[in-house]
C-alpha cells in the first residue's frame, strides 16, 4: 500500500555505503568467508580501502543516483571491552585486552561495519501495511565481531530516518535468531515505487563445516514487524554455504523485475522459481549455469555481489568488482549476456579490492533504501553525499586514515590513537 501522495515514479534507490573505517584489517574473523580466512594476517591498507569505497560512491552518483553513507563505528571498541571486565583509561582497556586475549581484542578492532548490506533489512513503503519505509537493524549474532555493530547502527538509523511520517526503525530481532539484514533479502517489483515481492533467504544448519548465519525465524520476524503484504521464504543452498557463500548476496541479487542468480544458489531452486513466477509473473530470471561459471568462480569473483541498479533512463546497470574481469569464465559470461536484448543493459568494473579481500564486494558495501521524494527530503542530510562532501571526506581520509596495518600494529597504542583521532575528526567535520 503506497501512501496516496507517493507517485511510484518518484521512488528511487538511495544507497548508504559504509565509509570504511581506519582500523580496516585482516584478522580472519569470519568462519565460512573464504576471502577473510585466506587473507588472515596480511597487511591491510585502510586509507586505500576508504578511498576505494568513496570512489564507488562517486561512481554511483555519476550514474545519476543519490548516495548516502554510514559512519564508521568507534574501533577499537572500548565500551564493549569494558562489558567484558577490562577497566581504566581507553588505552589501558586495550592494552589489558591485547595482553589477556589478543583474539578477543581483534574482534573489538574490526572495521566490519563497512558492510552495510548487513546493517538492516529495508522494506520500501509500497510493500508495507502502513505505507512507511520499515527498517530492522540486523543483530549479526553469528559472528562475534559483527555482533558488536547493531547498537551503533541503530543510533545512526534513528538519526537518518527520524521522521516517523515516512520511516519506522525497529529494534533488532533477539540475538537467539541470527539476522544478517539485507544480505539475505531480495525484492522484485515493477519499479521501486510499486508493491513488490520480498524474498527472504535463510540458511539451514546441516552440521556442515560453515555456519548458516540467517535464521528462518529471524526472517519471518522481520517480515511481520515490517507489515509486509507479500513475502516468500526460501533456503540458501547448503552447498553454496559450504563453498563460501556465507550470505545469499554472494550468489544472487535482485532488482526491479530481474532475479540474477547462480544455478546452485538456492536449496529448493525449482520450487522457488515456480513460486516467484506465480506471485510475480513479470519476473525475468537470469540464471548462470554452473557449466559456464562454477560456484567457485562465482564466489571468487563476486559476480552476484554486484550492484544491480535502475538508472534514471530506465535501464539496468551492473556495477561489478574488477575481479569479475580477471576471472575468465565470468568475463566470458558477461561478454555474451550483458547488453543486447537482455534485461541488464550495461556493466562497469570497479576496484574495491581491499574490501573484497575480506569477502565484501560492491553490494556488501551498501544498504539500499528505496524512497519517494518527500521521504528522501526528510533524511538527515549529514548522511547524504554530494561531490563537495566527497572531496572533504577524501581530504580527511588522506590525512587521518593509516596507510597500512600489519597484524602487529593491532597491538600498538599508536594505532588505537590514530583510529580514534580519525573518527573524531570525521564526526567534527560532518557536524556530529
Ligand atoms: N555479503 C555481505 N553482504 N557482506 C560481506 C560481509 C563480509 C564480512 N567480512 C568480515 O567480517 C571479515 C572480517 C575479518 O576477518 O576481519 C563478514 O564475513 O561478515
Amino acid at each position: 500500500m503506497t501512501s496516496p501522495s507517493t507517485d511510484p515514479r518518484e521512488v528511487v534507490e538511495l544507497n548508504f555505503d559504509g565509509l570504511i573505517g581506519p582500523s580496516h584489517n585482516y584478522a580472519g574473523l569470519s568462519l565460512g568467508n573464504v576471502a577473510s580466512a585466506g587473507n588472515k594476517g596480511s597487511v591491510s591498507r585502510p586509507r586505500q580501502a576508504a578511498l576505494q569505497g568513496l570512489a564507488k560512491m562517486r561512481r554511483v552518483m555519476g550514474l545519476g543516483l543519490p548516495q548516502g553513507f554510514f559512519l564508521p563505528h568507534e574501533r577499537p571498541h572500548t565500551s564493549w571491552l569494558r562489558t567484558l571486565g577490562f577497566s581504566g583509561s581507553d588505552t589501558q582497556v586495550c592494552a589489558d585486552a591485547v595482553a589477556a586475549d589478543p583474539q578477543l581484542f581483534a574482534n573489538a578492532a574490526s572495521a566490519s561495519a563497512m558492510w552495510t548490506a548487513n546493517a538492516a533489512t529495508v522494506s520500501p513503503a509500497a510493500d508495507t501495511r502502513d505505507g512507511r519505509v520499515h527498517l530492522t537493524p540486523a543483530n549479526l549474532s553469528s559472528m562475534t565481531h559483527r555482533s558488536l555493530e547493531w547498537t551503533e547502527t541503530v543510533r545512526q538509523l534513528k538519526l537518518m530516518f527520524a521522521d516517523e511520517r515516512f520511516f519506522a526503525v525497529h529494534d533488532p530481532v533477539p540475538a537467539r535468531f541470527g539476522d544478517e539484514g539485507a544480505a539475505n533479502f531480495m525484492r522484485l517489483a515493477r519499479s521501486h515505487g510499486d508493491p513488490g515481492l520480498e524474498i527472504f533467504v535463510f540458511g539451514e544448519d546441516r552440521g556442515g563445516k560453515y555456519p548458516a548465519r540467517q535464521a528462518l525465524r529471524a526472517s519471518e520476524a522481520v517480515a511481520r514487524k515490517h507489515g509486509v503484504e507479500e513475502a516468500l521464504f526460501t533456503a540458501q543452498s547448503a552447498e553454496a554455504i559450504e563453498a563460501g557463500a556465507f550470505h545469499n548476496d554472494v550468489v544472487a541479487v535482485a532488482n526491479g523485475r530481474v532475479l540474477f542468480a547462480h544455478e546452485r544458489a538456492f536449496e529448493y531452486r525449482a520450487e522457488l522459481f515456480d513460486e516467484v513466477r506465480r506471485l510475480f509473473p513479470e519476473v525475468e530470471i537470469i540464471e548462470v549455469p554452473d557449466s559456464e561459471v562454477s560456484l567457485e568462480d562465482a564466489i571468487a569473483s563476486y559476480l552476484f555481489n554486484s550492484q544491480l541498479l535502475s538508472l534514471p533512463d530506465g535501464s539496468q546497470h551492473l556495477v561489478l568488482p574488477t575481479e569479475c574481469r580477471d576471472t575468465p569464465s565470468v568475463k566470458a559470461w558477461l561478454g555474451s549476456n550483458i547488453g543486447g536484448n537482455g534485461p541488464i543493459h550495461g556493466a562497469s568494473f570497479l576496484d574495491v579490492r581491499e574490501s573484497m579481500r575480506n569477502g565484501g564486494g560492491p553490494a556488501c558495501l551498501r544498504l539500499r533504501v528505496a524512497a519517494g521524494a518527500e521521504a528522501r527530503a526528510a533524511i538527515d542530510t549529514r548522511f547524504l553525499l554530494d561531490d563537495e562532501k566527497a572531496d572533504t571526506l577524501e581530504r580527511l581520509i588522506e590525512e587521518y586514515w593509516p596507510d597500512s596495518v600489519s597484524p602487529g600494529d593491532l597491538a600498538a597504542p599508536d594505532f588505537w590513537e590514530a583510529c580514534w583521532a580519525a573518527r573524531r575528526a570525521l564526526l567534527a567535520q560532518l557536524g556530529f
